[in-house]
């Protein structure tokens, strides 16, 4: 039996080009492309700023997890995840049996691209200082499920896309 599954999956911190890079990529590949950011936000009817202030991350982290299993075995495009979702050990194993490309950037780049977006919740304040915890804790995770790795540093967005199709085969 063959089942539905999203042609890739791209994971890396905020500021890393996911939602970005995964649009340009299903437009090149003709196919969808989901984010499962938006997925949790269309699901509750909230932004997931107000899903974090008004019911905290524990909750929207559990909502993240869900749409993340579910965009996994129902998605036959390009899937972008959450910068976080990787935190979760479930959607870990998940991905183990998934194509998964992992965009890398620095800590001042990241810092460069999020700006002062505010639609970070965790990066309110000292983006900075929060970006460098939450790259320094994660890396090991993205690293863990990545079937290869994309450093974005000094590309643009086009030219990640061309990397992963590269990687890829296509
Ligand atoms: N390779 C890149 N070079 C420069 N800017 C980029 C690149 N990839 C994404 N961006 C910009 O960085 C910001 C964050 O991108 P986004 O796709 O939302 O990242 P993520 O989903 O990983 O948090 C956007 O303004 C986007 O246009
Ligand atoms: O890193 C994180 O914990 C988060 C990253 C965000 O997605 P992007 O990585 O697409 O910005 C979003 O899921 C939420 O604000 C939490
Ligand atoms: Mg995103």
């Amino acid at each position: 039996m063959t089942s539905t599954r999203p042609v890739v999956v791209v994971v890396g911190p905020p500021g890393s080009g996911k939602t970005t890079v995964a649009e340009l990529l299903a437009a090149r590949l003709g196919v969808a492309v989901r984010d499962t950011d938006q997925d949790v936000e269309a699901a509750e009817g909230e932004s997931i700023q107000d899903i974090f202030v008004g019911r905290g991350e524990p909750v929207f982290r559990e909502l993240e997890a869900a749409a993340v299993a579910e965009a996994l075995s129902t998605h036959d495009g390009v899937l972008a995840l959450g910068g976080g979702a990787v935190i979760d050990e479930r959607t870990r194993a998940l991905l183990a049996d998934h194509t998964v490309a992992h965009l890398d950037v620095s800590l001042a780049g990241a810092a460069a691209r999020v700006g002062m977006n505010t639609g970070r919740p965790l990066l309110m304040g000292n983006i900075r200082g929060q970006l460098k915890k939450l790259m320094d804790a994660r890396r090991p995770l993205y690293q863990q499920v990545a079937t290869f790795t994309v450093d974005t540093n000094e590309l643009t967005p086009d030219q990640v896309a061309d990397r992963i199709l590269a990687e890829m085969g296509r």
